[in-house]
């Protein structure tokens, strides 16, 4: 039983809710064991996932950064997933279910573990990479 952990990027409360629903069902279903840190927003994310990077087999990042009126969307959707993708490189099994929308009504379809489902698809992507890890790393 592999040990993931969510970090998960507390911004909308209900959306957050639904991610993780989903993120939650698919590891348990593939019966694995999970807990839960929670971070201010996405960019810090990557900086938590780093600090745990010893602690655990593999990661689910989740969030939702919904475009504003400034350039900062582009940087907390960018530098997010810059971040995951450096420790994504570096090796860790990660799944990357932060959602960069342009408005709540695309989040929640995305988020909805009934709709889109992206939280658990992270989650699948997180123990795929796992395996590929056990596999070659
Ligand atoms: N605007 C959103 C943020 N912004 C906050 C940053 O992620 C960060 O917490 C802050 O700059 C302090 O370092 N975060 C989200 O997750 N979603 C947003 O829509
Ligand atoms: C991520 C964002 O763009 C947003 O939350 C910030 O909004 P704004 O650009 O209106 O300050």
């Amino acid at each position: 039983m592999a040990r993931i952990l969510i970090v998960e990027a507390r911004f909308y409360d209900h959306l957050n809710d639904l991610l993780l629903a989903g993120t939650r069902a698919a590891i348990e279903a593939a019966g694995h064991g999970h807990e839960t840190v929670t971070v201010p927003g996405a960019l810090e994310v990557p900086g938590a996932i780093a600090l745990a990077a010893d602690h655990y087999d593999g990661f689910v990042a989740l969030g939702v950064v919904i475009r504003g009126e400034t350039y900062h969307f582009e940087i907390v959707a960018g530098e997010s997933a810059r971040g995951i993708m450096a420790l994504t490189m570096d090796g860790l099994a990660i799944g990357n279910g932060i959602l960069t929308v342009e408005n709540e009504a695309q989040a929640l379809v995305r988020a909805d573990p009934a709709q889109k489902d992206k939280g658990g698809e992270a989650a699948k992507a997180a123990l795929a990479m796992l395996e590929l890890q056990q596999r070659f790393g």
